[in-house]
């Protein structure tokens, strides 16, 4: 027998390397991700026992939603530098971070509605609407809408966040513009259009895309922003199908803690769109 055989130990036990680190006074994996604070912040009201899961699909769906965040801003900003490679990269990582949310979404439809309605009564008026981060990837992928922010108006910090995001060019607008650099013919309403509200659709722009989606291998690098961008809303958009399917076997038709209609509200978002034209052209593709 060499090493190289796989067979399990007389006693089923993996015997620990002497190299291991075992005194540690210094920075551990507790210290380092700072386990103490983020693995204190569950603390269900009601007692019971599927709280717990309530609570937790929403930490983890804002913890992703931080690193989203954090990864568009930084596309943005690469692209404002006219630097795509690195931008490509990290639009690759947001559809992956979506994907997993998107899959999140069966954890919780394990809740039935028995379950929930033991404790849906604690938690009042709260309600996913009220989610900063949220709001604030909308914002950065397009869909502006002022009125949002009033909800935050017992939270400075995250209404000036909001304000912010608001006023600040989506990845859309940043991508329009760096395509009119490199020459192409972006109308002039577009890079000059008020950022704070959202995007409408432009029948000039998609001549430009029919272009781009016609002789993909002239322009190669644009193709490939083009196509991550549509990933990016169909993921975007799986999400939110997959959230009022969801709401919709565990609550059916019954109104929204935030005082929405609830599903028909929901609905409604798939209704909205981020980058429509570079789902037109695909209707001028060969015509
Ligand atoms: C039992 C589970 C859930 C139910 C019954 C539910 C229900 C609802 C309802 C009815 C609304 C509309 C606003 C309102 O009137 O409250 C809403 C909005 C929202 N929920 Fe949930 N939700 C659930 C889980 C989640 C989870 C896990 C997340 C992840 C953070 C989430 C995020 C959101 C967001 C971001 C909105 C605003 C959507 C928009 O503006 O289009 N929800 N939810
Ligand atoms: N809007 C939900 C309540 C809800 O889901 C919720 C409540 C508190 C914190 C986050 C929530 N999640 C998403 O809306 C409901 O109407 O049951």
């Amino acid at each position: 027998m060499n090493d190289n055989d796989v067979q399990a130990p007389a006693d089923n036990t993996r015997s620990l390397e002497k190299e291991i680190v075992q005194d540690l006074r210094g920075s551990t994996y507790g210290d380092y991700l700072q386990l103490e604070t983020l693995l204190s912040a569950q603390q269900p009201v009601s007692g019971h026992h599927d709280e717990m899961l309530f609570i937790i699909q929403h930490q983890t769906t804002e913890l992703w939603l931080k690193l989203l965040i954090h990864e568009l801003k930084s596309a943005c900003e690469h692209i404002g530098r006219d630097d795509l490679r690195p931008a490509l990269k990290r639009l690759a990582r947001v559809k992956h971070i979506q994907k997993q949310l998107v899959e999140q979404w069966s954890v919780l439809a394990t809740l039935t509605p028995a379950e929930y309605s033991q404790f849906r009564g604690e938690l009042g008026e709260a309600s996913g609407f009220q989610s900063a981060q949220y709001r604030e990837l909308e914002f950065l992928l397009g869909n502006k809408n002022a009125a949002m922010i009033k909800v935050f108006d017992h939270h400075p910090e995250n209404q000036r966040v909001l304000r912010e995001t608001l006023e600040a060019p989506s990845l859309y607008d940043v991508v329009l513009r760096y395509l009119a650099r490199r020459g192409y013919a972006i109308p002039r309403e577009l890079l000059e259009r008020d950022v704070t509200v959202a995007h409408t659709h432009n029948d000039a722009l998609v001549q430009v895309f029919k272009t781009v989606y016609e002789h993909p291998d002239d322009h190669w690098d644009v193709y490939e922003t083009c196509e991550e961008l549509v990933d990016i809303e169909d993921t975007f958009q799986t999400w939110r199908f997959r959230h009022f399917r969801t709401v919709e076997r565990i609550i059916g038709f019954k109104r929204g803690t935030g005082g929405s209609s609830g599903v028909p509200f929901l609905k409604r978002a798939l209704d909205l769109t981020f980058f429509p034209e570079l789902y037109t052209v695909r209707t001028e593709v060969g015509e």
